[in-house]
């Protein structure tokens, strides 16, 4: 068991804008990061990567703290959260299964899980603390040399999502071989997607014991599921997670917000709504006031441009935000983020246009407002003399 790590164990935090955002609190301005905001799209990341295979990079404790703190570096006070380098597949790893991560095509297990029998071949248990702890010493290394310049994210996948790279071998366009299995196997899927659930809520709980001060869930895999195989195989699992997570925090007296991400499952977002988790980070298919009539102030909303923006000009850029933040609002219930991950062919200075759109944006909507309110409050005042 690990030493339980509190605020006082590290340094005092200078940027607490997304945590106060996270609580849904009013805030000056609007926080943002964005989902693999350090890769291979940053020439540093490239270089350290030239020396060092991706799950080393991901074992090595050191080196997952460099290349976290890569972007906070480099867009220095434009990015109000890090996350920490790592990947949602270390858990099957931990599982007992092999991953190698190609480096053309991803993600590949040699041997993955054919048949239902093939789940004997999975660790009987899986205590995290022996298979992942180098995830929990990155965090607690990463945390320190922040230096408390913002607040640090740790994740996991989601079961349906790790179940179907665990069946699948890897990426998939159809997810036919995962799928067959909820609609041929239902019972064995029910088993290895509890079996996964468990394992989640225990590695959630040891990166805040190690740090970790905010915690999302990347169910990238969801909006491959019709609306009631979500219901049954993805849902139920997401929903457990968080309440579980909360409540043996809460035992420990320690509480981080969590956010869910359900990529591409329009149709689980009045779920989400009504759930244990703080954030829902939306894909780029929902368009604001389609995610405002789902959510509608119950929770806070985290994204969500299309990552393919970046490949404009800055101005075009700097419309689309004032669009964005014109839609889900600035002063409240809001974190700016892309809509999925950064692509390697990302240039660097686009991203940095768009979080500073963000900043410039939302500071100079949350003056207007404030003025706005000022001036009606003098009218008023006036109106009545
Ligand atoms: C599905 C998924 C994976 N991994 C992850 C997801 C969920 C988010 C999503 O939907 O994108 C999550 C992830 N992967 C990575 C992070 C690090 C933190 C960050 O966001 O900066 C995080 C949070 C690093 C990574 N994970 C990976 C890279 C690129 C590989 C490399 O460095 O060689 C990085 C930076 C590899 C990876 N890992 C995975 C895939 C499909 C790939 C290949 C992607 C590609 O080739 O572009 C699985």
């Amino acid at each position: 068991m690990n030493k339980i790590l509190r605020d006082s164990d590290f340094p005092p935090l200078k940027n607490d804008l997304i945590l106060r955002a996270a609580r849904g609190e009013t805030v000056e301005k609007t926080p943002v990061w964005i989902m693999r905001q350090a890769g291979r799209y940053l020439p540093e990341f490239r270089e350290a990567r030239k020396k060092n295979a991706f799950f080393t990079v991901c074992r090595t404790p050191e080196l997952a703290c460099e290349v976290t703190l890569q972007p906070i570096d480099r867009y220095a006070g434009l990015l109000d959260a890090s996350i920490i380098f790592s990947d949602i597949l270390v858990l099957p790893q931990a599982m007992g299964l092999e991953v190698k991560m190609l480096e053309v095509g991803g993600p590949h297990f040699p041997d993955p899980l054919k048949t239902p029998a093939d789940l004997d071949r999975l660790a009987k248990s899986v205590d995290v603390h022996e298979s992942l702890q180098y995830v929990f010493d990155a965090i607690t290394l990463t945390r320190t040399k922040l230096d408390g310049r913002v607040p640090l994210f740790g994740f996991t996948g989601a079961p349906w999502t790790l179940m179907g790279y665990m069946v699948e071998g890897g990426g998939s366009k159809t997810y036919s071989k995962s799928k067959a299995w909820l609609f041929r196997h239902p019972e064995a899927s029910h088993l290895l997607l509890r079996k996964i659930t468990d394992i989640c809520v225990d590695y959630l709980v040891a990166q805040v014991k190690a740090g970790a001060q905010l915690v999302q869930v990347f169910d990238s895999n969801a909006g491959e599921l019709a609306p009631a195989e979500f219901e049954e195989f993805a849902l139920p699992y997401l929903l457990e997670i968080a309440t579980r997570v909360k409540k043996e925090l809460k035992a420990i007296d320690l509480d981080v917000p969590m956010v869910v991400f359900a990529r591409n499952a329009h149709y689980a977002l009045e779920s989400l709504a009504t759930s244990d988790y703080d954030v829902i980070q939306v894909d780029f298919t929902l368009s604001p006031s389609f995610v405002k009539s789902k959510i509608a102030g119950r929770k806070v909303i985290q994204g969500n441009a299309d990552p393919s923006l970046l490949y404009a000009n800055p101005e075009k850029i700097r419309d689309t935000v004032e669009k964005m933040l014109e839609g889900f609002g600035t002063s409240s219930g809001y974190i700016g983020n892309l809509g999925h991950g950064m692509y390697p062919d990302h240039d660097p200075e686009h991203l940095k246009a768009y979080l500073q759109a963000i900043k410039d944006c939302s500071i100079e909507r949350n003056s207007k407002t404030a003025s706005n309110k000022r001036k009606a409050k003098n009218d008023g005042a006036s109106s009545k003399r």
